[in-house]
């Protein structure tokens, strides 16, 4: 197919972030050193220093990938955060928001805090909440003869994600945030409009936090509606710019394909035409990610070192795996079959 593949030799760009892997492994050790240190202090009811900060070096997807159209999406991910504007970025299933929102956040050089949406996410666990009681004894022998203890009980606060990033001025990084009840949500709005985080069910006078000057906040959420997500609040909406992020163009995709697996140019291309003809075709969503695994299947069951074409039946065969989880029952699969080796 197409192309003479010896000629074109397979880049992985983006030497802006990607960084060496030896030295992106060695930090990593020494961070797991300090982080294990962390965790055990932790153990001992004491918050590491950093809790869920992160580098920013350490944030972005390994591999990744960018190219001209990638590098535009950060470009206007961090325009808007530099005119401080909380951004949501928008899109498909699989189409590549939460490596684009955490290779943005790092190129801010702030550290970054991650969360993932979920229903069980609520104003507690995104801002913080009483851990229990630390109890401890006051002796008082002032009048002599006489000994008065009296057992003391100091709540202790710990401060959840987005506590840590308001304070710490983070990048945060909140992916698939309409997962979560949007009635979690209401200590966003005067984050992001009057840079105050209330502490609901903290008491005392730093019951507020002012946000630091640095905080930003980028969101990711599917544009497909469908089961356990929510709709989102007016309000919320009404403080973020959105930033629709679509399939990437078809070079880019043969770019991050061939990032994540080891196969020859030709088939890369020949595998990423396929996923891109059945995203036209099929009513589910067909995804860079279905393309990557659909990749990852062919090494295996092909072998990665062939570069002659894959066989129809087998594009078909790995293509109705990936996607058929994403259908109901026997019958669908059967159907879903029909319209790939249709499609294909
Ligand atoms: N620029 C890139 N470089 C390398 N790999 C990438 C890049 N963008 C996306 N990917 C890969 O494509 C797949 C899908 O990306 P990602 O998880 O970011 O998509 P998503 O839109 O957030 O998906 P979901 O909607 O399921 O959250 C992942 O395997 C990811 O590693």
């Amino acid at each position: 197919m197409a192309n003479d593949s010896s000629s074109r030799e397979r880049k992985v760009r983006g030497k802006k972030i990607r960084s060496d892997r030896e030295a992106k492994e060695r930090r990593r050790a020494k961070k797991n050193l300090s982080t294990n240190g962390q965790k055990r202090a932790q153990s001992q009811n004491q918050r590491g220093a950093d809790g869920p900060l992160s580098d920013p070096s350490d944030v972005v997807p390994e591999p990744f990938v960018s190219t001209e159209q990638i590098e535009g999406l950060q470009n206007r991910i961090n325009g808007w955060l530099d005119a401080d504007q909380p951004v949501h970025l928008i899109g498909p299933t699989g189409c590549g928001k939460t490596a684009l929102a955490l290779s943005a956040a790092a190129q801010r050089g702030r550290p970054v805090v991650f969360i993932n949406g979920d229903e069980a996410v609520d104003t507690a666990a995104l801002v913080g909440q009483h851990a229990g009681g630390e109890r401890y004894k006051e002796d008082d022998r002032y009048v002599s003869g006489v000994h008065k203890q009296t057992e003391v009980v100091r709540e202790r606060w710990v401060d959840n994600p987005l506590s840590v990033a308001a304070r710490e001025g983070a990048t945060l990084v909140y992916n698939e945030f309409s997962r979560s009840n949007p009635v979690a949500h209401n200590v966003l709005l005067s984050v992001f409009e009057e840079g105050v985080l209330e502490r609901p069910g903290k008491r005392g006078d730093d019951r507020q936090i002012d946000v630091h000057p640095e905080f930003r906040a980028i969101l990711t959420s599917n544009s497909v509606e469908y089961a356990g997500v929510h709709e989102p609040q007016d309000a919320l909406l009404d403080r973020v710019v959105g930033v629709n992020v679509d399939f990437y163009d078809e070079e880019t995709e043969r770019e991050i394909v061939g990032a994540h697996v080891d196969l020859s140019p030709d088939r890369i291309e020949q595998i990423v035409a396929a996923t891109r003809a059945l995203r036209e075709q099929l009513d589910v969503v067909v995804g860079t990610r279905a393309a990557i695994t659909a990749a990852k299947g062919i090494a295996i069951f092909d072998g990665s070192d062939g570069d002659d074409d894959i066989e129809a039946d087998r594009l078909v065969d790995v293509f109705t795996d990936v996607l058929s989880p994403k259908v109901v029952g026997e019958g669908d699969v059967k159907d879903l079959r029909n319209d790939i080796e249709s499609t294909l």
